[in-house]
């Protein structure tokens, strides 16, 4: 059977986090970080519009996150998608190219980094590894769906295999190092990527990501007890957690997934604030400054989680200051 990323071995993510100190740092806010620079993604494809117009752009956020810390770059795959690109007008393999540039600018970015900084005498980086960003279904419909889990009768287990098949298969080729599949909002969903690792026979490690908007649950309101038995059948999947839900959810949810899993955990909550699906903006509720992220970090360590980041409204100097606390780096 043909082995996907067969030259990279399951060990590199332990190997990060021991390196790391036990605990690696993802980096942040992807797209809030292009917004920052100017780009204007209030569009279907949000984030990945800028593969299509302004790919120089993903690099620089790629090594501002990097400069701040970051030993994880979460690609611009997250809502780059074919069907997208297809209804974009782009055909197939323009969809494909672009998919293999997302991986390409996050590790052109790393080299670039890590072949500087390994220069500088006593410097206190580590070679960060490029995570392919996999977000879910709702992602793609972009209805705000990724934070109610709510498809409809119509989609299937099938249906959410066919949808990430082709994305995951071009997104290994390009040669990520891990599999970040985010925001995933059911069972499911968890279901569809557990199987499709075990059908694509992904031979690099995974993490899948949920998001949770009551703190307890998936937001399908399925227990995360159901999925992550799931996930806890796949011995691909290295890592679960939480992504882009409120940093004051997250050591409730570290404490019920240490009780549900032997997985390493990975946590990279948004500020705070909520995302309106409907009028595509971020609404003002709870946030939680870099300040906070940085008192946060030590504890959701304590407390058993071996990734730590930031997703949505969070920027690279809420990285620095995580990786500052995580790794004593002044
Ligand atoms: C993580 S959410 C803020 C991404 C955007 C959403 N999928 C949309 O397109 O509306
Ligand atoms: N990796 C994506 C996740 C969005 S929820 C980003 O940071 O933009
Ligand atoms: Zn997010």
């Amino acid at each position: 059977m043909k082995e996907m990323g067969k030259e990279k071995t399951a060990s590199s993510l332990d190997n990060l986090i021991e390196k790391a100190g036990g605990c690696a740092v993802i980096d942040g806010g992807f797209a809030t970080q292009l917004e920052k620079h100017g780009a204007s993604i209030n569009d279907p494809l949000w984030s990945a519009l800028c593969l299509i117009r302004d790919p120089h752009l993903i690099k620089r956020v790629h090594l501002e996150y990097l400069e701040a810390g970051a030993d994880i770059l979460v690609t611009s795959s997250y809502q780059a998608t074919l069907p997208g690109f297809l209804s974009r007008g782009l055909s197939i393999e323009e969809g494909e190219s672009l998919l293999d540039k997302s991986v390409n600018l996050a590790t052109e970015a790393r080299d670039k980094f890590w072949d500087a900084i390994k220069q500088v005498p006593g410097h206190n980086y580590n070679r960060a590894l490029v995570a392919a960003s996999i977000g879910s279904y709702g992602a793609y419909l972009a209805d705000g769906s990724e934070y109610s889990g709510n498809y409809g009768a119509a989609v299937d287990l099938e249906k959410l295999k066919d949808f990430h098949r082709r994305r995951l298969q071009v997104l290994v080729k390009a040669g990520a190092d891990l599999l970040a599949f985010e925001t995933i909002p059911n069972k499911l969903e968890a279901q569809a990527c557990v199987q499709l690792l075990e059908e694509e026979n992904v031979q690099i490690p995974s993490w899948i990501c949920f998001s949770s908007v009551d703190g307890e649950n998936a937001p399908s309101g399925e227990s995360f007890k159901e999925c992550l038995e799931i996930i806890n059948m796949s011995n691909r999947v290295k890592a679960v957690g939480i992504n882009c839900a409120p940093p004051h959810f997250i050591q409730g949810l570290i404490c019920k997934f240490k009780q549900l899993t032997d997985k390493a955990i990975a946590v990279y909550p948004n500020s705070g604030e909520v995302w309106d699906g409907r009028d595509k903006k971020w609404l003002p509720s709870k946030c939680f400054g870099d300040d906070k992220f940085e008192l946060f970090a030590t504890r959701w360590r304590d407390a058993g989680a071996k990734l730590i980041g930031g997703c949505c409204r969070t920027t690279p100097s809420t990285i620095r200051a995580i990786s500052k606390v995580l790794k004593r780096r002044l």
